[in-house]
């Protein structure tokens, strides 16, 4: 039989096309959304007094969830006094195929996804603004000093334009191109990356500044790329990107070797995409046969999973 949930709140993936870690420095960043990778939460009241999570990383009492999971269990809590239903008993389900730690989102998507099933639950209205504002407590925990790019993508449809403290700014995509998203099968904690970045900034700032700089600008680049179609142009600000991304210390060693396989085997340009020092990190390809090949190739290299998206405003087409 068909269970019947109180409350159900989904959201999705993301990528960065460019701008991760520039992005919490002020500069502008582009991110996708990617709809058909999803996370969901179900939201049952119960009788008893408990609070329960159900999660692939967690099964068990709201209050013994891990450290690990210090972001969602701080947002839960945070929503139950919001709605003032501190004593709720419920189980809350939560169903992600997102894999974890790769630059995909999957903590944000967890807390979009969390934040929309309470207030589905309670039939209470919820704002772009409010998800974005509940989500950064959660995404404060894991992240600490996050952009808020990773959460307002999950809770978008479309491709974003975003400056850290400012309005979003959907963005029209219609490229005759595809990507190719490619899980190097290393986990790469977004907090850490973050860290090192930060350090980095503090220790060796005017160089740091620079390459910060460069990122911002070659993202407005990007944008012009964009707009005018500009294929081979885009590849080049990918590869571009990549090298100042390496200079940051956010690349790894084994990136660094996939990112030059693909380059050398069709793809027009390749960087990481999210945190970095593991994770995802994408290919711009011609065609889809083109994008197909060279996932056969990176496969056989050590990618443990590959996706290819058009790059269109339509996002769920992978
Ligand atoms: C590395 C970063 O720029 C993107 C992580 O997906 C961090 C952030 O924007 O919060």
């Amino acid at each position: 039989m068909k269970q019947k949930y109180d409350g159900i709140g989904k959201s999705h993936a993301k990528i960065i096309l460019i701008g991760e870690h520039s992005v919490v420095y002020g500069k502008p960043a582009i991110a996708l959304p990617l709809p058909s990778i999803q996370t969901q939460a179900y939201l049952s009241f119960t009788q008893e007094h408990t609070q329960v999570i159900k999660s692939s990383y967690f099964d068990g009492p709201l209050d013994r969830m891990p450290h690990s999971m210090e972001g969602l269990h701080h947002l839960i809590i945070t929503l139950l006094k919001e709605i003032k239903q501190e004593d709720l008993g419920f189980t809350l389900t939560i169903r992600s195929q997102l894999p974890a730690e790769r630059g995909m989102g999957s903590s944000a998507a967890a807390a979009v996804a969390v934040i929309r099933c309470f207030y589905d639950a309670f039939s209470l209205k919820l704002t772009h603004a409010k998800t974005l504002h509940l989500a950064d407590i959660s995404e404060k925990d894991t992240h600490k000093n996050p952009s808020g790019l990773d959460a307002a993508t999950v809770a978008s449809q479309r491709p974003v334009w975003m400056i850290r403290g400012q309005e979003l700014t959907p963005l029209p995509l219609s490229m005759n191109a595809y990507l190719l998203i490619c899980d190097s099968g290393i986990k790469g904690q977004t907090s850490a990356a973050i860290k090192i970045v930060q350090e980095r900034f503090e220790q060796h700032h005017s160089q740091t500044q620079k390459l910060l700089d460069k990122l911002g600008s070659l993202t407005s680049l990007v944008k012009e790329q964009l707009a005018q179609n500009d294929v081979r142009g885009l590849g080049n600000s990918l590869n571009t990107a990549q090298r100042h991304l390496s200079a940051l210390g956010v690349s790894t060693q084994r990136l660094d070797f996939l990112i030059k396989l693909a380059q050398e085997n069709g793809s027009l340009g390749s960087k990481l995409t999210g945190g970095g020092r593991g994770g995802c990190f994408i290919n711009l390809i011609n065609t889809r046969a083109d994008a197909e090949k060279l996932a056969a190739l990176l496969e056989k290299n050590g990618v443990t999973k590959t996706w290819i998206q058009p790059l269109s405003s339509a996002m769920g087409g992978l």
